[in-house]
């Protein structure tokens, strides 16, 4: 197999977002959890994510799984590797994208790396370096509430700069209106005087496509699915990829009961789960409880047991800012958040057992706890259910056949859950 994309995700649902626009661009793709096995067979690619869990954890092991990440994808003949970060940059000032970067930049021997979270088919835009989420500005936007990474400046050149060793610079868009050959100009300009990365604007799909050509020129990028899609499409363009990607797998119907667990306490989420409550039986699950060790777990597993030969079901741990916020103050933010994955985990583990092999999980660190704890080693890329959230087909997976959907906290419209389902036969 010789990849002509390899990429990089710093989470389960973003990888499947970028495997989703890889595909309907074109490309052969298959979302891999962590590097994979020598025995995980896969199919004929031009692409492959490999998934990590790698956001919101220590710096020095991000890195050195993204490297491990890298090593395979340029093995198997990746020139370009794409470092897939959130669209609304999730991070911290500790990392993980300025560490990720820098090592990765050094790897590849690039003198200078464009970045871009934009994604404007979900709203994401970046203008003058600053980005947008919807109509405003990443840190008045829903993010700034985030219980892992809040986001307080929508600056991303100063963001970014606060991570990363190298200086950081900027494409604005009045250059990448110019075409690619005037951001060709400025990225040699601003690499002869030492900045080592650039924040480029993109506000339409036509930037992106100008950023993808340019960034085939270098071997590493960094950004979301929108720098995907422009990549996508310059490999198309150029004749490197034949784009004969089928629009999404099919395969046999799974059947079976099916159900949906949400860990996201974004603000789109917690629209989702309380229109489902019309539709479907909701259990909220008592975070303070879960965080105490009490046995939380148990009493959602009977209750799902009761129900789940009648129709679906969804169990949500998600509660408000101020909500959550209090709940940290008590526990600790890292503390809190693991004991909750991890309940949504056993849930998960539980589920499966009791049959279930239908599953929607809605955020990304509550999506990577219950895909490892099922040992699911990799994904085919199925229908779209939402802008960023396809249906995913499990391979290699010890349990059999399963359709699962990973949704971004963010992510899909109001009726996202009954929306996943009836795609998900
Ligand atoms: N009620 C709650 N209080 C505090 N933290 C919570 C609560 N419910 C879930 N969490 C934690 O919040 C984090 C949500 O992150 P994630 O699953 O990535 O969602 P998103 O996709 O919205 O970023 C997880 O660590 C999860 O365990
Ligand atoms: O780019 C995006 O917004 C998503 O693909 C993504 O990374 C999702 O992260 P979570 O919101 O933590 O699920």
């Amino acid at each position: 197999m010789t990849l002509a994309l390899g990429c990089i995700a710093d989470d389960y649902t973003g990888a499947s977002d970028l495997a989703n626009t890889l595909t309907r661009c074109g490309l052969r793709t298959v979302q891999t959890i962590g590097v994979p096995s020598d025995d995980l067979a896969l199919p004929e690619v031009d692409a492959v994510v490999v998934s990590l869990k790698s956001r919101s954890i220590e710096a020095g092991l991000a890195v050195s799984r993204s490297r491990a990440a890298e090593k395979w994808l340029r093995d198997r003949g990746a020139d370009h590797v794409l470092f897939k970060i959130c669209s609304t940059f999730d991070s911290t000032d500790a990392g993980n994208i300025g560490p990720v970067m820098d090592a990765l930049r050094a790897d590849s021997g690039d003198a200078i790396v464009l970045v871009t979270p934009a994604f404007p088919e979900t709203g994401r835009t970046v203008y003058q370096g600053n980005l947008f989420v919807g109509s405003v500005p990443l840190n008045e936007s829903p993010l700034k509430d985030h219980p892992l990474n809040p986001m307080h400046d929508s600056n991303l050149v100063r963001v970014l700069a606060r991570q990363s060793r190298t200086k950081i610079g900027m494409v604005e868009l009045a250059v990448l209106t110019r075409g690619p050959d005037a951001v060709r100009a400025r990225l040699a300009e601003l690499g002869g005087k030492g900045f080592g990365a650039v924040i480029v604007d993109a506000v339409f799909d036509r930037d992106l496509e100008t950023i993808g050509a340019v960034a085939l020129d270098h071997r590493l990028s960094v950004g979301a699915s929108g720098i995907g899609l422009g990549l996508a499409r310059a490999l198309v363009a150029s004749g490197r990829v034949k784009s004969n990607a089928p629009n999404a797998v099919a395969g046999a119907p799974v059947g079976g009961p099916a159900a949906c667990l949400a860990g996201s306490c974004s603000q789109a989420t917690l629209q989702q789960i309380a229109s489902a409550e019309a539709v479907m039986p909701v259990l909220r699950l008592d975070p303070a409880q879960v965080v105490a060790g009490k046995d939380e777990v148990r009493r959602a597993l009977a209750w799902a047991g009761e129900r789940l030969a009648r129709g679906p079901i969804l169990i949500a741990s998600s509660s408000t800012p101020d909500q959550v916020a209090a709940l940290q103050s008590r526990h600790g933010r890292d503390a809190t958040g693991h004991a909750i994955e991890q309940a949504m985990a056993d849930i998960a583990e539980g589920l499966v057992q009791s049959g279930v092999r239908r599953l929607v999980v809605a955020g990304g660190e509550t999506s990577g706890a219950v895909v490892d704890r099922l040992r699911i080693p990799g994904f085919l890329v199925g229908e779209e259910i939402a802008a960023g959230v396809p249906v995913l087909r499990a391979v290699g997976a010890a349990g059999g056949d399963m359709l699962l959907a990973l949704k971004s906290g963010n992510f899909g419209g109001t009726e996202f859950f009954s929306d996943a389902l009836k795609l998900m036969r």
